[in-house]
């Protein structure tokens, strides 16, 4: 039995699955977390990477690993390779600023979404490198390699540094239409040439590792996921980690000169429209810490209350957010009164809050044509039957939940197999024990709460 790994180097942990290449039945698994921040230490991914697989019993008898990751991270890299200052995450804003320049400069969010298929705001590493350049001029000076969290720990691996058309497709300097590096957006963000990752093709083998592991190109964090889902024509994903990610597989790139939609590549050779907020599973987390209790306290009191919680709205924007893109937003609760004043009232506006900024994000996907015949809610936050119930009724449409399971390790899974395979496709590995979950859509939740929301987009910026 030939056995492939797959890697899940997220925002607060790293996750390892060891599957059956054939069948995908997951044999064993581990996981590390990773230090808090919107700032990381590469070095942690790798130490909690090592931790997780000896936690999943060692890479023995595995024949083939790919590397899922974070998406956007910039890892600066000097001549000599060693890493020249914590990356900077995704959910990081403080390069808000540059991406408004930068939008500006190429001549507007419709010169961008042409370029590169987005339009770029803090979380893109292209505004990174422009504030590298502009506060920490010493560091960008030595900045010779620029590479993304998924790269470098494939580039630790096997010692080639590589990427795909996935992750390279968020940095901002990459064109999905043009399937190539705009190297023209870079100079002009950066004022340099940095050397970058060679974009390898969806089912290409990076190298081996030291032990003879093969490598697949790995990807990033959301584009797994659509692979270990096995992503098709009208599926929706909607993942409740720590970012909030609405996105499909499509046949066409995306442009969406709004902003709302990223017009991503996937890792299949196609594309992956997608919707990203800074606020999802950790909203749920503020709310149970502020109400003292577990999440599975923090579920039965939010089932307790009744759909739209008497009224109480919470606007959860507590990390700013992203879509829309109010990077200096902060969270707000609308509609208090002595009769909502209670843990029942409070952790419902918590789960619908965080529901409502992802039901806006799917209809921006649908704003840009996207078929929805499924949604499936996948990421951790998806574990909480409040969540799950809830959903359908606020995203007005029925949800599938697929078995709980780690779709982003599983899908750098699936990528390796298919690396190891040479078939044309990637496998299509079967999860059965789907849940589908149904209710009623109440749109009067989404009405009080874009009342709330627009109150707080209607300020100046
Ligand atoms: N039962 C649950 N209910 C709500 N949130 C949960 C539950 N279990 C885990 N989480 C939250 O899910 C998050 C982790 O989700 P995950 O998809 O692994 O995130 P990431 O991939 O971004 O690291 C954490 O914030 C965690 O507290
Ligand atoms: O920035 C994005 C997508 O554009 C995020 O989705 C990151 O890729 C982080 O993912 P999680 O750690 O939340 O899975």
């Amino acid at each position: 039995m030939a056995l492939v790994a797959g890697v899940d180097s997220s925002t607060q942990s790293c996750k390892v699955v060891i599957a059956d290449a054939d069948s995908g039945r997951i044999v064993r698994s581990g996981r590390a977390p990773h230090p808090d921040g919107t700032e990381a230490d590469p070095a942690d991914w790798w130490a909690a990477l090592q931790a997780a697989i000896a936690e999943a019993g060692g890479l023995d008898g595995v024949a083939a690993l790919g590397v899922a990751g974070q998406q956007h991270g910039m890892v600066c890299l000097d001549e000599d390779g060693r890493v020249i200052r914590p990356a900077l995450l995704w959910n990081d804003t403080r390069s808000a600023g540059a991406a408004r320049e930068l939008t500006a400069e190429l001549g507007g969010p419709q010169a961008w979404a042409k370029a590169t298929g987005s339009v770029p705001v803090a979380s893109f590493t292209v505004t990174k490198l422009r504030w590298l350049a502009d506060h920490e001029p010493d560091a960008a000076a030595r900045t010779a390699t620029v590479c993304l969290p998924h790269d470098y720990l494939t580039w630790r691996l096997t010692g080639r540094l590589v990427t795909d058309r996935g992750d390279a497709s968020g940095t901002g300097y990459w064109s999905p239409a043009e399937n190539a590096y705009r190297p023209d957006l870079l100079r002009m963000a950066f004022g340099r040439d940095p050397a970058l990752p060679e974009v390898l093709g969806p089912a290409e083998i990076a190298g081996r590792t030291a032990e003879g592991v093969a490598v697949s190109a790995g990807t990033g964090d959301n584009m797994a996921a659509a692979l270990g889902l096995g992503l098709g024509e009208g599926d929706v994903a909607v993942s409740l980690g720590t970012s909030g990610t609405v996105f499909a597989v499509s046949a066409e790139p995306a442009a969406d000169a709004t902003g709302a939609v990223a017009g991503f590549a996937d890792a299949t050779g196609r594309y992956l429209p997608l919707v990203c907020t800074l606020n999802a599973a950790r909203v749920l987390d503020a709310a149970a810490r502020m109400l003292g209790v577990d999440h599975a306290e923090l579920s039965r009191l939010a089932l307790s209350a009744p759909p739209g919680a008497d009224g109480l709205v919470l606007v959860p924007y507590l990390e700013g957010e992203r879509t829309p893109d109010r990077p200096d937003a902060t969270g707000s609760l609308h509609g208090l009164r002595l009769s909502t004043s209670t843990p029942a009232h409070l952790a419902r506006a918590a789960v619908e809050g965080m529901l409502c900024g992802l039901a806006d994000g799917l209809d921006a996907l649908v704003a840009q044509g996207a078929r929805v015949d499924r949604v499936l809610l996948i990421g951790g936050a998806s574990r909480s039957e409040a969540v799950r119930r809830i959903a359908p009724s606020v995203l007005g449409r029925p949800v599938v939940v697929p078995p709980a399971g780690e779709y982003v390790a599983e899908g750098a899974a699936v990528q390796a197999a298919w690396a190891l395979s040479g078939a044309p496709e990637p496998p299509r590995w079967e999860r059965p024990g789907v849940a589908h979950h149904e209710a009623e859509p109440v749109p009067a939740i989404r009405e009080r709460y874009a009342e709330a929301r627009d109150r707080i987009l209607s300020r100046p910026v």
